[in-house]
């Protein structure tokens, strides 16, 4: 069975605290992607074969460990990961791995399993990509509401400069806390075109830690990309386009910089991107 990984961006991302346990309190708009990694999984007698970076300390891995332990061990699976997102980039990609890694295990040996539980015990944004779409995220993200977008053409851009998330947050200050995002306002501005009045409160934090950021986010506005943000803790960023041409157009100028690729966020997907169909990550 062959899946789709689709990476994430977040439509603003604001820190409202910081939780006894050290974590950060969040509010933020998911949206997936039309594009990601690729796997390729099929059932085995038992134990876990796996193809891919890391070894055993790989999401995808992990989240096969986790699904089978908890289903009793009824056999086993052969994984192969073709990743295609940058790692590390804020985008998401070794946890939509995991994510369908689970939904795959799901199909092929089918229990009553709480997956939610087992998603967020892989990491918090894996159990929004078990239904990928858009939804507002609260909690650390696990909290999730669905939400209607109409499809948008979107460019991503990763400069390369590595930013592991707990740095990040490790970064954040007092006064990079915000209130919470005014939701209905930016999926209003976002149906009509309009600059959505959305940040990323890591942008601040990111920033103080790679100054040279700031010119990677004014190249893509420059480029005349809306709504352009930092996704998630970075490194990578996010733009808008007019339309396909456009997206298309301004991933070109990029790719010459680090990893640039043209697709859609909102759940609509055309011919960009070349994964038609992704839009539930699952394909057979
Ligand atoms: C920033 C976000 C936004 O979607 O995504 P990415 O940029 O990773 O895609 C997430 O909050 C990434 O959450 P998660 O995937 O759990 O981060 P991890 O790498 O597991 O966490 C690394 C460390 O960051 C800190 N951390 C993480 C999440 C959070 N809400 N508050 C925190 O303070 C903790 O110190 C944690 O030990
Ligand atoms: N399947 C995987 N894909 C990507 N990274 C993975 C995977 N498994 C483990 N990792 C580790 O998790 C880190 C974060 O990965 P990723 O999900 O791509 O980025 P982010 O959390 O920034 O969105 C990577 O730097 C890597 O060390």
């Amino acid at each position: 069975m062959e899946r789709v990984a689709v990476g994430k961006v977040n439509l603003g991302l604001s820190l409202l605290g910081r939780r006894p346990d050290g974590y950060h309190e969040l509010h933020t708009l998911f949206a997936a992607l039309s594009f990601g990694d690729r796997l390729l999984l099929e059932p085995i007698p038992e134990g876990i074969q796996f193809r891919g970076r890391y070894g055993r300390r790989n999401l995808a891995y992990r989240a096969a460990e986790a699904y089978l332990e908890a289903a009793g061990w009824p056999g086993g699976v052969r994984i192969v990961l073709e990743k295609a997102l940058p790692e590390g980039a804020g985008l998401g990609g070794g946890s939509s791995d995991a994510a369908q890694v689970l939904l795959a295990l799901k199909e092929l040996y089918p229990k009553e399993l709480d997956l939610e539980a087992l998603a967020l015990s892989l990491g918090a944004d894996v159990p929004f990509f078990l239904r990928g779409g858009v939804a507002e995220g609260r909690g650390v993200g696990e909290r999730l509401r669905p939400l209607a977008l109409p499809p948008l053409p979107v460019v991503v851009f990763a400069p390369g400069v590595r930013l592991p998330t707990p740095r990040v947050y490790g970064e954040v200050k007092p006064h990079d806390f915000a209130p919470e995002l005014p939701v209905e306002e930016i999926v209003r501005a976002l149906e009509r075109g309009e600059e959505p009045l959305y940040w990323n409160s890591l942008e601040g934090p990111a920033f103080r830690l790679h100054p040279e950021l700031k010119e990677v986010k004014a190249r893509l506005k420059a480029l005349g990309l809306r709504g352009v943000l930092l996704s998630g803790s970075g490194s990578a960023f996010f733009g808008l386009a007019e339309d396909e041409a456009h997206a298309e157009r301004a991933a070109r100028a990029l790719r010459y910089h680090g990893f640039a690729r043209a697709g859609w966020l909102g759940g609509g997907y055309g011919s960009l991107g070349g994964l038609a169909g992704a839009k539930t990550g699952a394909s057979s």
